[in-house]
């Protein structure tokens, strides 16, 4: 593929070695067959970005990272890479016999979803090696998700150990206490934290006037009652670390064993750490540095991209539900309406190489469980969502409700409304052989806040936001949960349009949240 290819702000345009020639994937010193891997999986990945080209060359020579940038710039991408250089290079390309198969990679995740489309993705990448792997042997996924029921799990990783293990937290929490040594923590190399602000909740420390100290203190005394699971699993797994980390403190001029790509806790260090996200605010980024005692301190990197997490070209359109009907925010400015590119929605490129996908139904056990029972989505909201998905999407549009709020139902309620809606979870739960269709009718995806973010849907124009993400009392986490569910569209320089439906009494809420963005809300025309 040719250079014309680089259509993202943060692709490479020159290489530090050849001037004028974009940085290879080669050049940064990755495996001929893991590049070919990834671009037999991705054929538009040809050309790493510049913050991939920052993090190679750093997890290579085994750093902990902290990686931040933009949504849709490319992270889980290059997660993806890592965890097949740690698995694959190990199994497929550097065979050692009689070598006993454990767990090399623990990778953390907020959502079954995302551990499901990680998965599908290092299938993805697999899928060219000869002879093909096992994918049990590869990586295993460990989340509730009501399907299978986590002893399962357990069975499969103590009969068949993967070298990925990808899961939720809480369930990676739950097997350890079940059998901690099916988790072989300490024969890790890496692991890796995604979504790590989402994950690991800390509290902006401000300067305490009066009226915020009690808030603040009252904060940290729940924080420090429930630390929430992802650090409690921290702790254990970087238990030396901390020991020596707080060694440090007493002994200043300390230094950590350096740590080689292929060194384990059982070396004497502990596991390479990799987190990320979109969105790292200041006191998580201390907290992991200056508290947690988790990073080598020595060998840590902060890997950065572009400050902007909403992309320029996306079009932002707001709209107010009231009592009688659908309203425009106030405020907003008038917009050309922006036509978004005609194209099919392609299922396999969102999760997998099988996605065959059929048309759907509103079935008895809906009709059952719902007909008789109020709504508790307002149908103004709905019937706003349907209108404009109807007149506006070609191809793929995705409704993110609010965490709790239930979404088969919401699929239901639309499917009545002649709406070809479908559960997100039904793609990553059966890699895509659920109850979708491939079709001439453009799909509306129903998820919730909980369980979008990092979600890579490549052929999403159109995302709709029930409600402003983590209401309550308007707050960074607020501002971020919008980056991340806005951040679907507008993914690696392309376009897309976020229409936020909102209740009365909630417009100031948003537009301080557009304000802190620095975008403004557009009309959106079959609104008043
Ligand atoms: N070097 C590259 N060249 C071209 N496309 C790329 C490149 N890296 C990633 N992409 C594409 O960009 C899209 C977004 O990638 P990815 O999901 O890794 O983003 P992300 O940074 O993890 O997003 P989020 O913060 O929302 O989780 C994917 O569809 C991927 O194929």
């Amino acid at each position: 593929m040719g250079r014309s290819t680089y259509s993202h702000p943060n692709a490479l345009a020159n290489s530090s070695t050849s001037p004028g020639i974009p940085t290879t994937f080669r050049d940064l010193g990755l495996h001929p067959p893991i590049v070919s891997a990834l671009q037999s999986a991705f054929p538009n990945v040809q050309y790493p970005t510049e913050v991939q080209a920052k993090f190679i060359p750093a997890i290579l020579g085994g750093k902990d990272v902290l990686l931040k940038d933009a949504t849709g710039s490319g992270k889980l991408v290059l997660r993806t890479i890592w965890l097949l250089l740690r698995g694959i290079t190990i199994d497929l390309l550097d065979p050692k016999t009689g070598e006993q198969r454990h767990i090399t990679s623990l990778v953390l995740v907020p959502h079954r979803d995302l551990a499901y489309q990680l998965y599908n993705w290092i299938e993805r990448m697999t899928s060219s090696a000869d002879p093909l792997p096992l994918m049990p042997t590869i990586a295993q996924v460990l989340v509730r998700d009501g399907h299978t029921h986590l002893t399962t799990g357990l069975q499969t990783l103590r009969d068949t150990p993967p070298h990925i293990l990808i899961g939720t937290p809480q369930a990676i929490h739950d097997i350890f206490q079940e059998d901690a040594q099916a988790l072989q923590l300490t024969g890790l190399s890496t692991v890796v934290v995604d979504e790590v602000d989402y994950l690991i909740e800390t509290i902006p420390k401000k300067d305490p006037n009066k009226s915020f100290r009690k808030a603040f203190e009252k904060a940290s005394r729940k924080l420090l009652a429930h630390p929430g699971v992802t650090r409690e699993l921290l702790d254990i797994i970087y238990v030396k670390r901390k020991e020596i980390n707080e060694r440090r403190r007493d002994e200043p001029g300390l230094t950590q064993h350096r740590r080689t790509s292929t060194s384990r806790v059982g070396d004497g260090t502990a596991p390479q750490l990799i987190m990320s996200s979109a969105t790292l605010r200041s006191h998580l980024r201390n907290y992991l540095f200056e508290e947690s005692g988790w990073l080598n301190r020595d060998q840590v990197v902060k890997v950065k991209g572009m400050k902007r997490a909403v992309e320029p070209e996306n079009v932002h359109d707001d709209s107010l539900v009231s009592d009688n009907g659908v309203v425009n925010i106030e405020g907003a400015v008038p917009a050309e309406i922006r036509k978004a590119e005609d194209g099919k929605a392609d299922p396999e490129m969102l999760f997998g190489p099988s996605a065959a996908l059929e048309p759907p139904e509103i079935d008895a056990r809906m009709v059952g469980k719902y007909a008789d029972k109020p709504s508790p989505f307002n149908p103004n909201a709905f019937e706003a969502i349907a209108t404009t998905f109807a007149l506006e999407v070609p191809s793929m549009a995705l409704l993110v409700l609010p965490s709790t709020a239930p979404s088969q139902r919401a699929v239901y309620e639309l499917r009545e409304m002649g709406v070809n809606a479908h559960g997100l979870d039904v793609l990553g739960r059966n890699k895509g052989q659920g109850d979708l269709g491939v079709r001439d009718n453009p799909i509306l995806l129903v998820s919730t806040m909980a369980t979008t973010r990092g979600m890579d849907l490549r052929e999403l124009t159109h995302v709709f936001m029930l409600g402003i993400p983590e209401s309550g009392k308007m707050n960074g986490r607020t501002v971020d949960g919008y980056v991340h569910i806005a951040g679907r569209v507008g993914r690696f320089g392309g376009g897309g349009k976020v229409i936020t439906v909102i209740e009365q009494g909630e417009e100031l809420k948003m537009k301080r949240i557009l304000e802190t963005i620095e975008t403004r809300p557009v009309e959106l025309e079959l609104f008043d």
